[in-house]
């Protein structure tokens, strides 16, 4: 699966637009940094690409994922997961509960859904505090959850918003590792916003600089 942007721009309704015409391919499994001034277009860049930008933007170009065009589709159809800052999880909800939500609709049967979220659990070396309440978890922990249920929807294309700046510097080179150590294996393009050069460093990938 990649994921290529061809002269793509996106304009608030009426005014020109917030960037250059963007070009783009990345690859499965590797991670494309995008960075640039506060204001620039970032964020709108990524909600233009996963379908959640309202109508009050203008979007031009072509995001094609394995060839196909995403920009006629409806978010739910482009199956491209977003992760923002601070990436929320249903406080009411316990954190197997919260895994079991993202869990793509294509892994059928109460058993095999169980064994899934028990893998997420693992991999994010969360075991055994499936039935923890969100609350009671590091925030390190917590965006590990919040990537693991992002990645059980079995997205083909993945777009990080400022993941880790909520993180300490520990806690994010570390939680960094494990998103892209899972986005290699997941075998899916992603996109990092970040502000952050180590991130953008540790991504190994090209660096997309706005403005
Ligand atoms: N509904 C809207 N109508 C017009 N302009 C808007 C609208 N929403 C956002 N903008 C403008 O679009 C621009 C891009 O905002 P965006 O949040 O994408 O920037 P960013 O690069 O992600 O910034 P930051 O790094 O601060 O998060 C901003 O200048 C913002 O003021």
């Amino acid at each position: 699966m990649t994921l290529t942007l061809i002269d793509l721009t996106v304009a608030p309704r009426g005014a020109s637009p917030l960037f250059a015409p963007l070009g783009l391919a990345v690859a499965p499994g590797t991670v494309t940094s995008v960075t640039g001034p506060s204001g620039i277009g970032k964020s709108t860049l990524l909600a233009a690409i996963g379908g959640h930008l309202g109508a009050d933007f203008t979007v031009r170009g072509r995001v094609l994922l394995d060839g196909r065009c995403m920009l006629s589709l409806p978010a739910e159809r482009r199956g491209i997961g977003i992760m923002f800052q601070d990436a929320l999880l249903f406080p009411h909800l316990s954190v197997a509960d919260n895994l079991a939500f993202g869990l793509s609709p294509a892994v059928r049967g109460r058993a095999a859904r169980r064994a899934a979220v028990a893998e997420a659990l693992d991999h994010a070396g969360l075991q055994g505090m499936g039935t923890r309440d969100p609350a009671t978890l590091s925030g390190g922990q917590r965006a590990r959850v919040a990537l693991m249920r992002t990645l059980l929807a079995r997205p083909r294309a993945v777009l990080l918003d400022e993941p880790f700046s909520g993180l300490d510097p520990d806690r994010r080179a570390r939680v960094r590792r494990f998103t892209f150590d899972a986005v290699a294996a997941a075998c899916i393009p992603a996109l990092l916003v970040t502000h952050d050069a180590e991130d953008a460093r540790a991504a190994g990938g090209p660096v997309l600089a706005l403005g």
